[in-house]
């Protein structure tokens, strides 16, 4: 391998230790492996290297594709501010990221990492969704998912460019007696923020589960 080379670590989570095994002989200290693998420990990823490896771990989030990503990384023993700096060069360049200490991973796992499912999938701010419901209402199927997807695209640029706290943004966009608390309401009514909550309360979960796993295995 050559001077500063990275070595994106991108497998599926059961496939790291396999691939790191075939990996080892050509990591050298000025190596830097950068792992997205959910729920798999630095020391994990450490333990099939030689020694002096340097290694971080990244929670990226699907919206880099789109340079809108909510990434966080941690590093492993050896890896330095350089090495950090480096990460976050690359990874700003889709979009957000933040360093925390490695005992967080999991739990930005089941925010960041697993979040854009569960607005795919299951919120009920998601953008499909609201665009079912505009659909329900009257709005072309075309008009109402644009309207859904930069509605959701605008609240998150206040909250991360103005600083606009979201309960200050939902006061704001509730008139008295108006139609968005009367769908509030009805939002609140159906529990939705219970269930987020769960989704990231078992996300985070099942990331510890995967590295309990891995810890298991490596005895
Ligand atoms: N999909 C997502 O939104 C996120 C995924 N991740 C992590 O990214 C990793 C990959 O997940 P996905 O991209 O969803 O899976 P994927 O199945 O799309 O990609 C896995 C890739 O690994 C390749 N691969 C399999 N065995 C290999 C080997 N022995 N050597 C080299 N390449 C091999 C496959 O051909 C495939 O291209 C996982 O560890 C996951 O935890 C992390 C955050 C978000
Ligand atoms: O579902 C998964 O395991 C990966 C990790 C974060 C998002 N997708």
């Amino acid at each position: 391998m050559e001077t500063n080379e990275v070595v994106y670590l991108a497998v599926k989570p059961n496939y790291v230790t396999s691939v790191l095994k075939d990996l080892s002989s050509a990591v050298r200290a000025h190596t830097l492996i950068v792992s997205i693998a959910a729920g798999v420990p630095t020391f994990v990823i450490e333990k099939h290297l030689p020694d002096e490896a340097r290694v971080i771990r990244v929670m990226p989030n699907i919206a880099a594709v789109v340079q809108s990503s909510a990434c966080v990384y941690a590093r492993g023993k050896n890896a330095d501010d350089g090495d950090c700096d480096l990460v976050t060069e690359m990874l700003n360049c889709v979009g957000l990221v933040e360093e925390m200490p490695e005992d967080l991973m999991d739990a930005a796992t089941g925010l960041s990492g697993n979040g854009p499912a569960y607005v795919r999938h299951y919120g009920f701010v998601a953008i499909q969704a609201l665009a079912d419901g505009g659909v329900k209402m009257g709005l072309n199927r075309d008009k109402a998912l644009r309207l859904a997807a930069q509605t959701l695209l605008g609240a998150a640029k206040m909250v991360l460019e103005q600083h606009v706290h979201p309960e200050q943004l939902k006061d704001e966009v509730c008139s008295t007696g108006g139609t968005s608390i009367y769908a509030l309401h009805r939002l609140e009514s159906c529990g939705f923020r219970g269930a987020l909550m769960d989704a990231v309360e078992a996300g985070t979960l099942r990331s510890i589960e995967m590295g309990q796993h891995h810890l298991d295995n490596n005895k």
